[in-house]
């Protein structure tokens, strides 16, 4: 019970407790250093005793206001700021939104999160896509004080001991990036950080993640970023991008040193570009626990999206062996996703040997169509470039473009991670009305807003209101008229990451593997009901994304003890965990997420 606050509690410490109860915590500050640290900080809500306790009698206006009270408060200045920027531009609006809610952030991290949670769906599209996109490109402006750790190309050598500079004893989740693609809007260098920062409140808010164990990382090796290195206000290394070995040896000693304090965690890699975001994962995947979210996470959504386009089509699953993707981006995502659809499809064949997987598939980068004729082709892309043989369309040469493809394929589903804003255009949604689908997909991913491939207004307009649609970004649904609704799915990530993290650290997964990331996957494309697909919504609603979380969480701890890579959590070892039912480890899953609730703070020297 005792620092109950701090640490995942054990399954029967779970089952005893309610996650409402919080138990002591200990604090080793007093006075304003406890008023000035978000971790610990109740603003006016110590209680009287407390403010005894632990020397705050004075400090604080008398009046004692219940949490209940402040959260009131808080939303009632949030919902007036929304009134008073009413008629402003939407970036001043977004940003302002943005403000008030890190400024919580950084003063009261309970109340911060509260408020996340209850309200995730008013709230992630300002601390996470879209917005955290415009944060990044203006964090120079916008920065008041320092969060996560940076390790720049300047600490070769030093990182070992610089990771003890982080105050918290135990890490749980690493989210690290080295700001070289930041969503789809390139390398913005040091200011990338805030893509850690908000996927690591995704952790918190889905995951129940504890937000004293969670750490966002910004690897800065400089920038090629022309504008961001004549900017004199610039915050990061004003060079250019580390490269080759001497890039490599800065993330070797980032990983070495991270593990060595924390053996256990797991780190997330985010927003490196392509031949980074590769070359990482092969180099560590096997020797820590890690892994690419653009490529993994995005992979499994998009996964689970494609298998309840097949549902929506009314046919069975094992038809997606026969759909039609063209996949429009050959970058760290698209590649993830086709090696995924691949695999799941060589499970769906039986693995036979032999067997030609890719026929369904065409990839387009910058240059379109990619073939087996591509001059300097991308060791990546080689797999899924089209050749000329048997089974092929015909008329598509090297390079063809996306309408001259999508024309000639009539695929079933179209689907972009190419970062390129607006690229699904008119011509080319109208070509995708005569898809050979009966619900022809399509699935405009890129990220933020401003960078989807197109919108879904002009997706149901020209594509037809029987499609099936989803975006990275958040959209409202189409209003089709006489009562029709045309839906909007969220093809996001944020479906998947958490669950690979928690289900991973509660398992004390040594490695994350493709069969946890299949597991994920499986479990996002079965929660949803008949009705709901037959109604063309493939994902939940994010206001139940701890639930969904709940759900991938314990599908991914399942399969890592049935892999075998399992070696326990905490309290909870490797034989109680082979001992747990499905339902058992949801129950353990759902239990050790950590819920924000002021608990008594103890002093201690
Ligand atoms: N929805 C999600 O969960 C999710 C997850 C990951 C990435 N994304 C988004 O996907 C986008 C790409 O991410 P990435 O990591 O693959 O980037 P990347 O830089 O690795 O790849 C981008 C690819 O797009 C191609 N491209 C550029 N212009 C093009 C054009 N005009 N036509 C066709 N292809 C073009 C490039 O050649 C490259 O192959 C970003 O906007 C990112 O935000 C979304
Ligand atoms: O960050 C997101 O919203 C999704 C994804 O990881 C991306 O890079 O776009
Ligand atoms: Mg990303």
């Amino acid at each position: 019970m005792w620092r109950v606050c701090r640490s995942v509690m054990n399954l029967r410490q779970a089952r005893r407790l309610s996650v409402s109860v919080a138990g002591p915590c200990i604090v080793h500050k007093r006075g304003t250093d406890i008023l000035h640290d978000p971790w610990f900080n109740k603003d006016t809500g110590f209680p009287l005793t407390e403010r005894d306790r632990l020397g705050l009698r004075g400090l604080l206006p008398p009046r004692v206001i219940s949490f209940e009270q402040q959260y009131e408060r808080f939303m009632n200045s949030y919902h007036s700021l929304e009134h008073n920027t009413r008629g402003e531009p939407p970036s001043v609006v977004a940003l302002a939104k943005w403000r008030i809610l890190n400024r919580l952030h950084d003063r009261n991290e309970t109340l911060y999160y509260r408020v996340l949670i209850d309200n995730i769906k008013e709230f992630a599209p300002v601390i996470y896509t879209p917005t955290v996109g415009l944060v990044c490109q203006n964090y120079g402006g916008l920065y008041r004080r320092p969060r996560g750790m940076y390790f720049s190309g300047k600490d070769k050598g030093e990182m070992m001991s610089m990771i003890y500079n982080w105050p918290a004893k135990q890490v749980d989740m690493i989210v690290i990036t080295d700001g070289s693609r930041i969503l789809g809007l390139g390398d913005l260098g040091v200011q990338g950080i805030g893509i850690p920062i908000g996927k690591l409140d995704m952790y918190v808010a889905a995951a129940g993640m504890n937000p004293q164990r969670i750490l966002p990382v910004m690897l800065d090796v400089g920038t090629n970023n022309q504008k961001l290195l004549k900017d004199n206000l610039y915050l990061g290394l004003r060079q250019p991008r580390l490269e080759g070995d001497e890039y490599l040896s800065i993330v070797d000693e980032f990983m070495e040193a991270a593990f060595s304090r924390w053996p256990k965690a797991i780190v997330q890699f985010e927003d490196f570009q392509m031949k980074w975001a590769f070359e990482t994962l092969e180099r560590y995947r096997k020797k820590f626990c890690m892994f690419n979210d653009d490529v993994q996470g995005t992979a499994g959504v998009a996964l689970a999206g494609l298998l309840g386009a097949v549902r929506a089509q009314g046919r069975s699953l094992k038809d997606f062996v026969n759909q039609k993707i063209v996949v429009v981006g050959a970058g760290s995502a698209g590649i993830g996703v086709l090696k995924m659809a691949k695999q799941a499809i060589e499970r769906m064949l039986g693995n036979n040997e032999g067997l030609e997987v890719n026929h369904q598939f065409w990839l387009l980068d910058k240059d379109g169509l990619i073939t087996t004729e591509r001059k300097e082709i991308d060791p990546t892309a080689v797999p899924f470039a089209r050749s000329f043989g048997p089974g092929q369309v015909e008329g598509l040469k090297e390079g063809a473009s996306l309408l001259e493809v999508v024309k000639k394929v009539r695929p079933d589903v179209l689907l972009g991670l190419s970062g390129v804003g607006g690229i699904f255009n008119e011509e080319v949604l109208k070509a995708m009305k005569a898809s050979d689908s009966p619900r022809p997909a399509i699935f405009a991913m890129s990220n933020p807003t401003a960078n989807a491939e197109c919108t879904p207004a002009d997706a149901f307009k020209f594509a037809g209101e029987n499609i099936i649609f989803a975006s990275g970004s958040p959209f409202e649904n189409v209003n089709l008229g006489n009562g029709q609704v045309g839906y909007v799915n969220q093809a996001n990530n944020m479906y998947l990451f958490p669950g690979i993290g928690l289900g991973a650290l509660l398992s004390g997964a040594r490695l994350i593997s493709d069969g946890m990331l299949q597991a994920a996957a499986e479990c996002l494309a079965s929660y949803m009901t008949e009705e709901d697909i037959q109604k063309g919504i493939l994902f939940p609603s994010i206001s139940s994304i701890r639930h969904i979380t709940t759900h991938v969480g314990a599908a991914v701890a399942l399969a890592a003890v049935s892999e075998d890579l399992a070696e326990g959590h905490g309290d909870v070892g490797l034989r109680e965990l082979m001992h747990m039912s499905k339902e058992e480890t949801m129950d353990y899953v759902a239990h050790s997420m950590w819920y924000p609730v002021y608990s008594p703070l103890v002093h201690e020297k």
